[in-house]
This record gives C-alpha cells, sequence and structure tokens, in this order.
C-alpha cells in the first residue's frame, strides 16, 4: 500500500515520498520488519521516537510521528496525533471490518455484555464474533489476547480476518486506556453500551474525571452518527454519559429502573431471584416482557440489558432479543459456578476492583445462607490505594476473609497482602494462592459459599516479570479430585 493512503489530510508527507510502498505497520522497533512503517510513539515508559535508528535498521522504509526527526534516511510523516494516526492507518491497510459492530466500555461487565451480545447474535442467526479481555470468540477462532482493547494493528488484523470468515457482527470491550490511546479510532461502531463507573485504574488516569472524559469519548467521538447509545440509567454519572450521547445526536437506549419503558429504554420493573436464575419484568416501548434469566448476581441483569439494548440498538427484534435472554451463558470466569463441597457452592469471579468485590459477594450472600468465605488478593505495580479499600468490603460483605497472592509482579507480595489485611480484620494471610484456595474450600459446611475473587478466566500468577502457571478453575478441581479437602 502507498503511504499517502494511510494518511488523512493533515498529515504532512513530502511529495517524493508518497508513493512509497508500505508492507506492514508497527509501533515496536523490536517487531520491525523489512518494509514497514514505524510509527514513534511517546508512551508511559519511553518515547518511540528514540528507537527510530533501530526501526530504520530493521527494515522500515518510513516513519510517522509527531515531529520531523534527524534520521533523515528514510521518508518521516508528521501528523500531530500519531496514536490516532496509527489507528486509522492500521483501519486502511486491513480494510475488512464486520458489517455491524458494536462496543462496551465501563468499569465493570464489560467481558460479559460482549459476550452476551454475541451470543444474542448467535440466536438471532447472525454470524458473531466478541473481542476482549478474554480474547477474541468466534466461530472459527478462539484467541487468547492480553489486552481487553488490542493495540490497533492486532485489532484490525483481526477485524480483517473473522470479516473474511463471514463474520458479519462483532462485539467488542472498549478500556479506558483503548479510548485514551485512540485504539478503536478506526473502527466504524454502529453502537456503544455503558455500563457503570467505579475506582479503577487511579495508576494510568490523573483523577476520576480524566478516567470518565476516556470512557465518555465512546460516545462524543466513535460511535457512527446515526448510531445507538445504550446507557445503563442507574448510576450517579448515567446522566452525564446520557448527554453526551444526546448532544451526537445519537439514538439513545437507556436501561435499568431509572429507564422510560414507554419508549425506546428498556426498563426493569422488578428482579427475584430462583435458584441460580433471576425472573425480570421489563418493559420496552410500553410492552411488558416476562423473562427467566439463567445467570447468578443482580448486576449481571445491567450486562444483559446492556447487551440487549446493543442488539435492539443494532436492529434486532425486540421480542427475539427479550426470548435470547434466557439462554445466556454467563463468560468464562464471570461468577461462574465451578463446584461444590459439602453442598455449598463455589464461584470464581474477575472482580479485582473494590466495587466490583462488593457487587460479587453481594450477588452470593444469597446463596450463603450460613457463611460466605471469600478469597482474594490485589496485583502488584498497580493502584495501591485499592487495596484496604477491598479489604474493608470484604470484612463486611463476607463471613470468612482469606487474603492471597494475586500477580504480585515486581513488588513484594506479603506486603500487598498487609495493606489489604490491615483493613480486614479477622482474616486469614495465605500468600499460597493454591494453599488459600483448599482452605477455603476445606472449611465450606452445608449452607456455605465460597468466592474466589479476582482471576477469573486468567491462567497465570504474574511474579516478578514471569508468568507462572496458574487457574483458578484448575486449583479448585484439583483441591476437589484430591479430597484434600
Ligand atoms: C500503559 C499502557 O497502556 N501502555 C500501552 C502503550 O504502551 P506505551 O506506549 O506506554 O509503551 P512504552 O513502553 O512507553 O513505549 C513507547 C513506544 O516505544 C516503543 N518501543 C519501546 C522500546 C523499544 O525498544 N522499541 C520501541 O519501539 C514501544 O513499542 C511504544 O510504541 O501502547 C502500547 C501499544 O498500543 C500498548 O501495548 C501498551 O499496553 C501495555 C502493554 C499494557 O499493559 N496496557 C494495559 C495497562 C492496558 O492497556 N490495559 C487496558 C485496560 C484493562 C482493564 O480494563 O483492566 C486494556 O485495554 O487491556
Amino acid at each position: 500500500m502507498k503511504l499517502r493512503d494511510l494518511f488523512s489530510d493533515d498529515a504532512a508527507i513530502e511529495p517524493q515520498a508518497e508513493a512509497v510502498d508500505v508492507k506492514g505497520l508497527s509501533v515496536d522497533s523490536r517487531a520491525v520488519k523489512p518494509g514497514d512503517l514505524f510509527f514513534a510513539l511517546a508512551g508511559s515508559k519511553t518515547d518511540g521516537s528514540r528507537f527510530i535508528d533501530a526501526a530504520i535498521q530493521a527494515g522500515a522504509v518510513a516513519i510517522a510521528g509527531d515531529r520531523p526527526s534527524q534520521a533523515g534516511r528514510v521518508p518521516f510523516v508528521v501528523t500531530p496525533n500519531p496514536r490516532r494516526a496509527l489507528a486509522l492507518a492500521a483501519a486502511t491497510f486491513y480494510p475488512r471490518q464486520p458489517a455491524t459492530t458494536a462496543a462496551v466500555t465501563g468499569t465493570s461487565g464489560k467481558t460479559s455484555v460482549a459476550a452476551f451480545t454475541r451470543q444474542i447474535w448467535e440466536r438471532l442467526g447472525h454470524v458473531s464474533a466478541s473481542i476482549g479481555t478474554i480474547g477474541l470468540v468466534s466461530p472459527k477462532r478462539t484467541v487468547y489476547g492480553s489486552l481487553t482493547t488490542p493495540d490497533p494493528i492486532a485489532l484490525h488484523k483481526q477485524l480483517d480476518e473473522i470479516t473474511g470468515d463471514g463474520v458479519t457482527h462483532l462485539a467488542f470491550e472498549a478500556s479506558s486506556h483503548g479510548l485514551d490511546q485512540f485504539r478503536l479510532d478506526g473502527v466504524r461502531i454502529a453502537a456503544g453500551g455503558f455500563t457503570n463507573l467505579s475506582r479503577d485504574h487511579m495508576d494510568y488516569h490523573p483523577d476520576e474525571a480524566h478516567y470518565l472524559a476516556a470512557k465518555l469519548r465512546l460516545f462524543r467521538d466513535l460511535i457512527a452518527p446515526d448510531g445507538a447509545a445504550v446507557i445503563s440509567a442507574d448510576h450517579d454519572c448515567s446522566p452525564q454519559v446520557i448527554e453526551a450521547a444526546r448532544t451526537r445526536g445519537l439514538r439513545v437506549i437507556a436501561v435499568g429502573g431509572n429507564a422510560d419503558g414507554d419508549g425506546e429504554g428498556i426498563r426493569l420493573v422488578g428482579a427475584s431471584v430462583e435458584g441460580f436464575a433471576q425472573n425480570l419484568a421489563l418493559e420496552h416501548r410500553g410492552r411488558n416482557y416476562t423473562i427467566r434469566l439463567p445467570l447468578v448476581g443482580e448486576f449481571q441483569i445491567e450486562n444483559a440489558l446492556v447487551a440487549a439494548g446493543l442488539a435492539i440498538g443494532t436492529g434486532s427484534d425486540p421480542s427475539a432479543v427479550f426470548a435470547a435472554l434466557e439462554h445466556l451463558e454467563g463468560a468464562k470466569g464471570r461468577l461462574e459456578w465451578v463446584g461444590e463441597h459439602n453442598g455449598a457452592p463455589i464461584f470464581v469471579d474477575y472482580a479485582h476492583k473494590p466495587d466490583a468485590l462488593a457487587k460479587s459477594l453481594q450477588a452470593l450472600r444469597p446463596y450463603a445462607k450460613r457463611k460466605l468465605i471469600v478469597i482474594f488478593g490485589a496485583g502488584g505495580d498497580r493502584d495501591a490505594g485499592k487495596r484496604p479499600i477491598m479489604g474493608a468490603i470484604a470484612a463486611e460483605n463476607a463471613d470468612q476473609v482469606i487474603v492471597t497472592d494475586d500477580n504480585p509482579r515486581s513488588e513484594n507480595p506479603a506486603a500487598i497482602r498487609a495493606a489489604i489485611l490491615a483493613a480486614a480484620k479477622g482474616a486469614t494471610d495465605i500468600g499460597d494462592r493454591t494453599e488459600a484456595i483448599k482452605a477455603g474450600i476445606a472449611a465450606l459446611r452445608p449452607g456455605d459459599a465460597l468466592l474466589i475473587a479476582g482471576k477469573g478466566h486468567e491462567t497465570g500468577q504474574i511474579v516478578g516479570d514471569k508468568v507462572l502457571p496458574f487457574s483458578d478453575h484448575e486449583a479448585v478441581a484439583a483441591a476437589l479430585a484430591a479430597r484434600v479437602v
């Protein structure tokens, strides 16, 4: 592809460089291949412009960045926002995208919403995929990804491939990092969803206003002008998100108890727990629907309604969408029942933030007539402020707390646990996660329930810079199979 074709008019390209043939795109000098266009990006740890020489040595035929470089040996494209230019170039280089794409943002629930939207579309006969924290899930390929929102090059390569596979409908997760770093700017988004907002990523965003502003980019800048915004109406920040969507002239579908069921909204009129399911009364366009949602946890109602809104907002028939909710399956490691001991259920959940931990514990309370036990930890090299908050939430919402390791990374694991334990009076300290899980299961008696929180679908424990194989699912299965409990 010609260099000129990869950039919009605001990029400065010398006329003699416009026809340079670009064979690939790269943001990492260590991964550059001959023929690549290298984007020099200012990053959180270093500045890509320091590696221009290395990129040229590796075979880069052109460089893009926000200020002209002295390298001079290959053409240099000056563009005011290189990260956004990268996203748009990736969309041009890998041109195919599913015809219908929905994105979801919010602190919690993104993975479930993406999975539920995919499942609803599948049930309605569309070839569907989802991309997010648990990777790419599509009929022909399942690929694990390390980021919630992949970088633009990986993202557009995947979009191009799955479209070639016949995928017509895609639901994907828009993380605040992804939105802030313009990773999604080249995706044609027909509908965007918003779940909720709580404390998260304070190691990245300077404050909560910045965090919300990143999320709002989806509604302010990215959804197609004739697209839909599906917004949970039950949070303090909901009016701000609705306002951002209305200002753009998007079709707003509010969902939840505060939504208007007479019109576009999906109003939750009532909900009751029945076994491992919930009966919901809904109102949409003045019509009433009664459905059995086969999922545990009140928070899953919000996820299911946002998914339903995304399907309706991209053209599906409401009655068929609500009927499809009765068949939803939880996403891997999202308040997932993984076994039982002494008749007491054991759940694995990805909750690794204060609000999510509180919601998961509250969701399991109806299943713990006697004691609710929780096992969790907190990640190293990440927002340290959430550790005591999570300790206090666990102590308040559970009857027995075991604090363990969860990706300590470069930090001293015992110090992370100590910060949690200081706020969780009476908690037990068991650093080894396998041992903690064994102890939690061994403590179960009839009428109890156990929540193992933090890792969800993950298959590794990050210690130092090594990822050691670890899975809560496997640790539970091994403990139950060995009858060590
Ligand atoms: C903090 C963060 O978001 N970092 C992302 C960012 O990297 P960066 O630009 O800050 O990297 P940097 O190390 O400062 O380097 C600057 C530039 O120099 C380049 N470089 C660097 C060294 C070298 O030898 N040669 C070279 O060319 C780098 O490739 C980079 O382009 O841009 C990269 C390209 O898009 C991302 O891969 C990278 O994600 C890192 C791996 C990451 O861990 N991100 C996490 C925090 C993240 O994005 N998480 C969100 C949210 C998850 C959630 O909701 O829980 C996600 O979407 O996954």
